[in-house]
């Protein structure tokens, strides 16, 4: 995974870029909210103006005009309210917006991590990935309503607030302001005590979540290991230590800054009593006075909701920069490329399915795991791999399927260089059966046709041709009966012949099979035999077997031993080598049966 930002800098630039590119098509709202705050600040700023104009000019010289003061009067009122309206409605209007904006976001992160290379999933933690889809994009809700909305209409106010002090009594407007930055001292001291702790809490709340997703997923090891203790009493530590984060960010909240911007407003207030203290004080400063009072409360009020907000928009910032990290993170090399459609595979039946020419490949540079590969695969050939553990097999197919990307030139499929095939094609010509068959929980139908739009007869031909149409047929519904999560109400070898047809339904041209019968009885193994015998000349077969009953009949076997081939032909061929490691794996295969 990429490096997350560490400077706090780096992070709001991030975070700022990826906002706007999830508010895009809702700038218009963001507009409007923004002016209607302005409108609503500036009410808000107007009303002590007709407050003080209502005790200077009538109440003070008992100058009673009765509409004139009763229309001072209602705007007083009226202003408060209009604001506090306008406000609600723009609340209402941004909250539509963070929603909207999150929706996307979790669609660009989903869709994202949908293309990103294998690669990444080998260092991804499933519950820290799900976490950024589920939580982080959340995060940014907040950024929205608890961080961009309170900040704006704190800082419109507080500005509005300002200039109206400034117009009312310039000296004493400056004498309000040098004491304001003990607010940012205040803050400076709160961030520099809560930061370590917001941190923590959220890394741990992305380890709860891992250790869960961890936990459900292996939940059939995990309980017959009898680990359900440990494991319990290992949340148990996570879960404390994240209550403890929380607990010293609480801490910082409620010893620090509320009681030090309490104390500040009472200073505050008694600088202004003081300075007016001091003065002789005439008729009109009463009203004066009574205007300053109340702007104390609409300048130290935006500035506790400024500080206020600042743990939140750490812990969002912190969120939207993992989100972005992410959504930065390279998409598989076939999904990246910009360039033009390129030619699907040639349809020339004398070029070879697969050729390997030294081919050479390593996960980790200087750890090369395969060492000079060269061979030919004839089209509608079945050729096994087989090879002790850690040999390679598994890592060559990951290469046929694109998973890792092989050097340029060293694999070819009928004819054309691996990388240079077009996505969709080769998708459509090449099949895997996993040795885990993965079942969504859905239909049968569903299942085969996994979202490619197959029709009826399609479905059914694969199911038929992986012999998995019987089985299917007998179920309540048929080709609809729901599977249960993970395909749970079918048997191993059920499932794995679900997988060939779904492989098979794609028609495709090579057929690629990982230790697909690994898992399943000698029964189920002589269906998925015969299935691969029948595709015999129409299909290229290449299977990696730990069993070698079901490479038996191969045109060839391929041996691999430490990421070179060690030996290759049919099995009567290979077993003629005496002391060879075929022979060897298969007698001792026997041996075992
Ligand atoms: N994603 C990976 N990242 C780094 N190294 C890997 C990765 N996958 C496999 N390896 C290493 O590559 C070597 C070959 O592994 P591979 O899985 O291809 O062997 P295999 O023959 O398929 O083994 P098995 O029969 O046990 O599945 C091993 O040393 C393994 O540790």
């Amino acid at each position: 995974m990429k490096p997350e930002p560490t400077s706090t800098a780096g992070q709001m630039r991030q975070a700022i870029a990826l906002l706007r590119r999830a508010a895009l098509p809702d700038q218009h709202h963001l507009f409007w909210a923004v002016l209607w705050l302005i409108g609503a600040a500036l009410l808000e700023v107007l009303g002590p103006i007709m407050g003080k104009a209502l005790i200077d000019e009538h109440l003070l010289p008992h100058h009673l005009d009765w509409p004139r003061m009763a229309g001072l009067l209602a705007g007083v009122v009226l202003t408060g309210w209009i604001a506090s309206g306008l406000r609600y409605l723009q609340l209402v209007r941004l909250s539509g917006l963070a929603m909207r904006s999150v929706m996307r976001l979790r669609e660009m992160v989903y869709t994202h991590v949908l293309l990103l290379p294998m690669s990444f999933f080998d260092r991804a933690i499933t519950g820290q990935l799900v976490s950024r889809v589920t939580n982080d994009t959340e995060a940014v809700k907040s950024l929205y309503i608890q961080v961009l909305f309170v900040m704006l209409d704190s800082t419109i106010v507080l500005v509005g607030t300002v200039c109206a002090m400034a117009w009312l009594d310039w000296r004493l407007m400056l004498i309000v302001l040098a004491l304001l930055p003990a607010v940012l001292l205040i803050v400076w001291l709160y961030q520099r005590w809560s930061a370590p702790a917001v941190t923590r809490a959220r890394a741990l709340r992305s380890e709860i979540n891992g250790q869960m997703a961890e936990s459900i997923g292996g939940m059939s090891v995990l309980q017959a290991s009898n680990a359900e203790t440990r494991f319990g009493q290992r949340f148990a530590t996570t879960n404390q230590d994240h209550y403890t984060a929380r607990l010293s960010e609480l801490r910082a909240n409620a010893w620090l800054l509320r009681p030090a911007l309490d104390l500040f407003n009472i200073i505050l207030l008694g600088a202004v009593i003081f300075m007016f203290g001091h003065r002789e004080m005439t008729a009109t400063e009463v009203g004066v006075l009574y205007a300053f009072i109340s702007y104390l409360a609409r300048v130290i009020e935006p500035l506790i909701q400024i500080t206020m907000q600042f743990s939140q928009l750490q812990q969002s910032v912190v969120a939207t920069a993992r989100v972005a990290t992410l959504l930065d993170e390279g998409t598989a090399q076939e999904h990246a490329r910009q360039a033009p459609q390129r030619a699907a595979a040639a349809n020339d039946d004398n070029l070879p399915a697969v050729s390997i020419r030294h081919l050479n490949f390593a996960y980790n540079a200087g750890q090369p795991v395969l060492h000079d590969l060269s061979l030919d695969i004839p089209q509608g050939d079945f050729v096994g791999i087989v090879g002790h553990t850690g040999s390679g097999k598994s890592t060559l197919l990951s290469l046929l399927l694109r998973f890792y990307p092989a050097p340029h030139g060293s694999i070819l499929m009928h004819g054309m260089p691996l990388d240079a095939i077009d996505n969709e094609r080769f998708r459509a010509e090449v099949g895997l059966v996993p040795q885990d068959p993965f079942l969504l929980a859905a239909s049968a139908r569903e299942n085969i046709d996994m979202g490619r739009g197959l029709t009826q007869a399609q479905i059914e031909a694969a199911a038929r041709a992986a012999h998995a149409h019987d089985f299917i047929a007998a179920l309540e519904q048929g080709y609809d009966t729901p599977l249960g999560e993970g395909g749970s109400r079918l048997s191993v070898g059920q499932k794995q012949l679900i997988a060939i047809a779904r492989a098979l339904a794609g028609a495709p041209r090579i057929l690629l099979l990982d230790e697909a019968t690994s898992h399943i009885d000698s029964q189920t193994e002589q269906i998925v035999q015969t299935a691969l015998d029948e595709l015999r000349g129409k299909v290229t077969v290449i299977a990696i077997a730990h069993r070698l009953s079901t490479i038996r009949d191969a045109n060839r076997i391929i041996v691999l031993n430490h990421g070179r081939i060690a030996e290759t032909g049919p099995h009567e061929q290979l077993m003629q080598i005496n002391g060879g490691l075929y022979q060897r794996l298969y007698l001792l295969q026997q041996l075992a049966a």
